[in-house]
Parts: structure tokens; C-alpha cells; sequence
């Protein structure tokens, strides 16, 4: 048996966490800084659907003209921000234009119907495009996660709160329109109603957390990229490329050969020297984006240190790893720099070198890179050495 204080309490409740929640949200985005966009989103989303709730608890004590549509429109805005700020975290982009056309054809049908007995109408269409504005914004995170572009992991499974929201706006759709007398008002006492303001009270609070560990995921890949990246040039640094050139060598001893192929620049000092440092880093940002279209998606290109690089080649022999080489090597030669309205020439020597069962360790192949670099440079540099 459900009684009205039952789902007077429940609904007070939700609008209880959700007014908490877009306090939260909106420390998170003033004070802490963290995702500001996203954040304010959440704390409008919360925001919306905790002053909407108001207004439908409100319905019969307060002005019809502020119970009835505005709170309907709220629900609905509450939505199209919480779809909002999953698009925000997860893929970065601000998508409103579907979701704002989708508010506006809602609030201007809601308005084409009296607000006077049978809100059956009413009821489908709040709960209608609730259910489609979460629903469209969930499966596009799902598609983003389930890629795993986020810190490397595969965070699908994080959207399941967004589409049992869906799902739930979507029963409730369906219920309005088997019986519209007792669902069109959340505080009728009646089961479904009591069901459906319990799992509006879970679910609240699991979206909040889904989003707050979305932005806390998307803290992570940040500090991770950082950690594993050269700040000047965006390729992998030596701790990463060692890490990377590891794994190559695990996978040797599975079958899986590789090949390296280790760049200096050439007289950089004298570069460096007379048109300045900003020049020399100037040098070494455009030597990695030259050499961009020389390097798979499978390869690992890093920085060593100073203007020495090198790039792994997995799946490839010597003679794809000399193949790979001339051609940067030649690149890079007929690439000047410009600098000051002046062309400085460039280039750079090369060591190639091929992983052998035989190698213990992945710094065998390296110092054989690095050796054949080494004779690069004596025979005059701008050449590959095997
Ligand atoms: N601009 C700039 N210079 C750097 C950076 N890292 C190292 N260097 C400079 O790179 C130069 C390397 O000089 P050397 O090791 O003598 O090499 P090189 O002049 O290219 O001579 P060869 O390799 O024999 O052709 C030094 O002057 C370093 O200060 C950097 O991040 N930016």
C-alpha cells in the first residue's frame, strides 16, 4: 500500500540530492577547476530537474501558470544539460543544437495542450523527449568509451546509468499512455509511482558519480599523456619510448620481430649558436612533424634527449627499417627551416637497427642503433648506417 506522504518523501528527496549535486557541481567548476564546462552543465542539469520536481510537488499549491509548464520545461532542460555534459566529458565537444531544437518543438507542443484534466499528452511528451534526449546522448558516449580513449581503458560500462535513465523516462512514457489518470502526477499514491520515484532517487545519485568519475578518467589520461610525452615535441619520451621498446622486445621472443631506426640532426650546435635556442627547438618540432608521414600508427617515435630520436618499427626487417630511413633522411634534407625570413639547411644521420633473437636485452638493439648512428656521423652525416 502506498500512501501520498510515502511519494511526498521520495520526491522531496530526489530534488534534495539533485539541489546538493549542482552545489557540488558548481564548486567543482568555480573553485576546483575541474572540467568547468562539464561541470556547469551538471550543476544546471541537477539545477533544472530539482527545480522541476519542485514545481510538480507544487502542482495545485501553487500558480498553475508556474507548476504546470515551466516545470515541464525545467524536466526537460535538466535532461538536455545532463546529455549535455556527457558530450562535454567524453568527446570534448558542446553538441546542443539537437537537444535545444528538441526542448523547444517539446515546450511549444506542451504549450499547444490545456493544462486542465487528462495530462496524459503532457506526460508523453516530457517523458518522451527525456527519454530521447538521454538516450541519444548516452549511446554517443558509449561509442566514444567502448574505444577507449579515455586513459586507455575501456570505460563503456560507465554509460549503463544514462541509458537506465532512458529506459525509465521511456517506461514512464509507455505508462502514460496505458493509464494516464495515475501517472501524469508523481505523487499519486499508487505502485508504479512509488517504483518510479525510488529508482529516480538511485539514479540521480549514480549519474552524478558516473559523471564525476567520467571527469576524474579524463584528469587521468591528461597526467598520463603528460608523463609519457616530450613537451617541446609531443613524441614519447625516453621513459615512455623505453617502456614501449620493452613490450617490442617481450613480443620478440613471442615471434614478433622489430626493427630501430635512430635520428641525430646534424651540426645542431652550430644551429643553436647562431640563430638561437628557439631556432634549435623550432628545428626539432618541424624534424617530428617532417617525419609524421614516415611513421605508422603501429610505430613508436621518441625522444631520447637533446636532437636525438628514435622510431620503432614493429613487424618490420632491416631492410623495411633502411627503406624508412632514406626516406626521412631525404625529407629531411630537402627541408629547410625558415627562420627569420631566411632558410637554414637541415639534416640528419641515421642508425638502423634489426632485433635478433639472440638479443637478451631491448639496449642490445639500441647500441646498435646507436653505433651504426655513430658511424653515420663519421662518414661525413646525412646517411643511413646499418
Ligand atoms: N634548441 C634546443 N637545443 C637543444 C635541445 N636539446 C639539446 N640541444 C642542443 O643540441 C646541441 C647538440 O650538440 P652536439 O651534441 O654537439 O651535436 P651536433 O652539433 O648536432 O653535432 P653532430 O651530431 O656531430 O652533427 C647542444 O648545443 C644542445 O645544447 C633542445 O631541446 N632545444
Amino acid at each position: 500500500m502506498t500512501t501520498l506522504a510515502q511519494t511526498q518523501t521520495l520526491l522531496a528527496s530526489v530534488v534534495l540530492v539533485a539541489a546538493m549535486a549542482s552545489l557540488v557541481w558548481l564548486a567543482m567548476a568555480f573553485v576546483g577547476r575541474l572540467a568547468p564546462r562539464a561541470s556547469l552543465a551538471m550543476a544546471g542539469a541537477n539545477a533544472a530537474s530539482a527545480l522541476g520536481l519542485s514545481a510538480q510537488a507544487l502542482r495545485g499549491r501553487w500558480p498553475d501558470a508556474l507548476a504546470y509548464w515551466p516545470g515541464d520545461l525545467l524536466s526537460m532542460l535538466g535532461f538536455a544539460l545532463l546529455g549535455a555534459a556527457v558530450g562535454l566529458v567524453t568527446e570534448r565537444q558542446l553538441r546542443w543544437r539537437v537537444a535545444s531544437a528538441t526542448v523547444a518543438v517539446a515546450g511549444a507542443l506542451l504549450l499547444a495542450q490545456p493544462y486542465e484534466g487528462d495530462l496524459r499528452w503532457q506526460a508523453l511528451i516530457v517523458s518522451g523527449a527525456s527519454a530521447g534526449l538521454v538516450g541519444v546522448a548516452a549511446l554517443r558516449a558509449w561509442r566514444v568509451l567502448r574505444a577507449g580513449t579515455i586513459a586507455g581503458r575501456s570505460l563503456g560500462g560507465l554509460t549503463l546509468p544514462l541509458f537506465l535513465i532512458a529506459s525509465l523516462m521511456a517506461a514512464r512514457c509507455v505508462e502514460a499512455a496505458i493509464n494516464p489518470l495515475t501517472t501524469t502526477n508523481m505523487l499519486t499514491p499508487n505502485a508504479f509511482n512509488r517504483a518510479f520515484l525510488w529508482t529516480a532517487l538511485g539514479l540521480t545519485l549514480l549519474q552524478n558519480a558516473t559523471l564525476a568519475v567520467l571527469v576524474l578518467m579524463r584528469l587521468i589520461a591528461r597526467i598520463e599523456r603528460l608523463l609519457a610525452h616530450d613537451p617541446l615535441t609531443g613524441v614519447l619520451n625516453r621513459r615512455a619510448f623505453d617502456l614501449a621498446l620493452a613490450e617490442a622486445h617481450d613480443a620478440l621472443h613471442r615471434g614478433q620481430g622489430y626493427a630501430l631506426v635512430m635520428i641525430d640532426m646534424d651540426r645542431f650546435k652550430q644551429l643553436n649558436d647562431t640563430l638561437g635556442h628557439a631556432a634549435g627547438d623550432a628545428a626539432l618540432r618541424q624534424l617530428v612533424q617532417g617525419l609524421q608521414p614516415c611513421v605508422r600508427e603501429v610505430d613508436r617515435f621518441g625522444r631520447l634527449g637533446g636532437e636525438e630520436f628514435c622510431v620503432l618499427l614493429p613487424d618490420t626487417d632491416i631492410a623495411g627499417a633502411a627503406l624508412v630511413a632514406e626516406r626521412m633522411r631525404m625529407l629531411v634534407d630537402t627541408t629547410p627551416l625558415r627562420w627569420l625570413e631566411q632558410d637554414w639547411p637541415l639534416s640528419a644521420s641515421f642508425g638502423i637497427a634489426e632485433a635478433e633473437r639472440s638479443d637478451a636485452q631491448a639496449s642490445e638493439v639500441l647500441a646498435r642503433a646507436d653505433a651504426a648512428l655513430y658511424r653515420a656521423k663519421g662518414q661525413g652525416r646525412n646517411v643511413v648506417q646499418a
